[in-house]
């Protein structure tokens, strides 16, 4: 198949896909066939989280054997982290929360990076940064789309990708969003398919998330 994606440095995170699949993994060996399981289905940038040993190695796995995927890291929240991500090929960074040290590091690797914020003042503390692209996390406990749409009025320049407690049913609404540019989760990948190596289902999951911009659109 044909990747949408630039296959040079994306100057946008938000730009590259609108489902951002949001990766755990326990064995970095499941790290490839399930990134072409989630490239096959439509969903071709690909965010493995730092929460467990395996990451990094998954990361290197994906960006040396999958070169449709779009592989990036999540969960980075040391300046540490952003060197070790980009030295095994992540293209891109994405945070729940900031620092001023994580954001020095973060514009420092030459990738493009979300930090992540939850209230209005985060938002335009990045703002004041030069920051104008951010992750909202956690997207649904911190208030939705009610929150983001309250949002476009008076800080219209801020565009945000929704993480946390999104699903099928709720990733449309977010999409319509003028201020979304696209949403994170983690609903294509049942854990237990993951356990149990079901390429085929995360595969069709993926397909169906990928149709989701679609159902957004028509929501506008
Ligand atoms: O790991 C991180 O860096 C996070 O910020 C958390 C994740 O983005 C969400 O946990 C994914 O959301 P779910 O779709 O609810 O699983």
């Amino acid at each position: 198949m044909t990747s949408p994606l630039p296959s040079s440095p994306a100057a946008s995170v938000l730009d590259l896909a609108p489902v951002v699949p949001v990766v755990v993994l326990t064995d970095a060996t499941d790290a490839v066939p399930l990134a072409r399981a989630l490239v096959a289905g439509g969903l071709p940038a690909i965010e493995v989280t730092l929460r467990t040993p395996a990451a990094l190695d998954a990361i290197r796995a994906i960006a040396g054997e999958v070169p449709q995927a779009v592989v990036g890291a999540g969960t980075v929240i040391t300046p540490e982290q952003v060197d070790a991500c980009t030295a095994a090929g992540a293209r891109f960074l994405v945070s729940p929360g900031w620092t001023e040290a994580l954001l020095a590091a973060m514009r420092g690797s030459g990738v493009p990076f979300l930090p992540g914020v939850s209230t209005t003042s985060e938002v335009v503390a990045l703002l004041e940064r030069g920051v104008r692209e951010l992750k909202f996390f956690p997207a649904q406990a911190a208030g939705g789309t009610a929150y983001l749409r309250s949002l476009a009025g008076p800080l219209p320049q801020a565009r945000f990708c929704p993480t946390g407690g999104i699903g099928p049913q709720t990733a449309p609404d977010y999409l319509a969003l003028p201020n979304v540019g696209c949403v994170g989760g983690s609903w294509m990948l049942p854990a237990e398919a993951v356990a149990a190596g079901d390429w085929g289902r995360i595969e069709r999951l993926a397909r169906a998330a990928a149709g989701l911009r679609d159902a957004g659109e028509r929501c506008r």
